[in-house]
């Protein structure tokens, strides 16, 4: 399935000093961002909730306009965003087909490409059905199948994976792998840091409107920017298991609190982990870890508010 992208055709896209804002007077959401996507790269894109992961993506899919800076280059765009409207008045396979000639297929290749990519993402028995019939699920295998009918130049994947089941979660990968492979571009936000992991070319995370890049060495327990967790629990107790799983490192400081290390990424989870332990750890402090210098060093964080669950 997955067609090589001409040489000729593959052009980097770039954002030059792009900035956005919502409202006139809305603050930035992004500001001075630089970043090339380059043919064939898979770039993972962190940050916390609300920094504008979703606002840098749009960008970069061609559906928003920076406020200032400029975009140059446009390959051929696929967008997946997290919630896809369903309310459509189409099946499936129609509207598959709909999008397939939009993008320069002809009808009967359009069909057959809807035919295979639901087949892939296990919604083949969905395709007569209305979209606005379909579960959060199907709709989101249709959502993946539309941006991957014209095999696109650049894939933009926000939170794509969110609400596909197991085996569609592991084909979205598999066809991401092919994607670059081929030569395409794969620009992705998951919150879980295990997907795909190992693979990205390039990590950002989007820290105070600002993109910093990140070492991207693959090791889920080395990427990114980390912070220092110091917390206490009850007496001779080590830290609880979840929270030692999300860590880089834990130490017990004699006398003191214990010094956990943790990618910043993962440092919501690992917060949740110590004041959700029976009995609670107490959080003395958070803090940038300062051997571990970044292109933007975020501000101490306090412990709360904590997220409770992702977007
Ligand atoms: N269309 C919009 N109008 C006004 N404000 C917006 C709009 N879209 C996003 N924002 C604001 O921009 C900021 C960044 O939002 P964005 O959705 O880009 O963040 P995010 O990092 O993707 O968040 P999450 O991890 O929760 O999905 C937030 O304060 C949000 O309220």
């Amino acid at each position: 399935m997955a067609r090589e992208v001409p040489e000729r055709e593959q052009q980097p896209l770039r954002l030059e000093g792009v900035g956005r804002r919502y409202g006139r007077r809305g603050p930035w959401v992004l500001s001075g961002v630089d970043l090339e996507v380059a043919p064939g790269a898979l770039i993972r894109i962190e940050g916390a909730n609300g920094t504008g992961k979703s606002t840098l993506l749009r960008l970069l899919a061609g559906l928003d306009a920076p406020t200032v800076g400029r975009v140059v280059g446009r390959p051929r765009t696929a967008y997946v965003p997290e919630r896809f409207p369903a309310t459509l008045p189409f099946t499936a396979a129609d509207y598959l087909i709909h999008l397939g000639a939009v993008h320069g297929l002809s009808r009967a290749e359009a069909a057959d490409a809807a035919d295979e990519w639901l087949e892939r993402f296990g919604a083949a028995e969905h395709a007569r059905t209305p979209m606005s019939e379909l579960s959060k699920g199907s709709s989101q295998k249709v959502a993946v199948a539309q941006a991957l009918l014209a095999e696109p130049e650049l894939l933009v994947l926000d939170e794509a994976w969110t609400g596909l089941d197991e085996p569609a979660r592991g084909e979205l990968e598999r066809v991401v792998v092919e994607r670059t492979a081929a030569g395409a571009a794969v620009v992705f936000v998951d919150h879980d840091p295990r997907r795909l992991a190992g693979r990205p070319d390039a990590t950002y995370a989007v820290v105070e409107g600002a993109l910093a890049s990140r070492t991207g060495t693959g090791n889920p327990h080395a990427d990114g920017p980390h912070l220092v967790v110091r917390a206490r629990g009850p007496e001779g107790t080590t830290p609880p298991a979840e929270a030692t799983e999300l860590a880089a490192s834990v130490e017990e400081v004699p006398g003191d609190a214990h010094r956990i290390s943790v990618p910043e990424s993962r440092s919501d989870a690992l917060l949740r982990a110590l004041l959700g332990a029976r009995p609670p750890w107490h959080v003395v402090s958070v803090e940038p870890e300062p051997e571990r210098p970044l292109g933007v060093v975020p501000r101490p964080r306090r412990p709360e508010p904590i997220e409770t669950e992702s977007s």
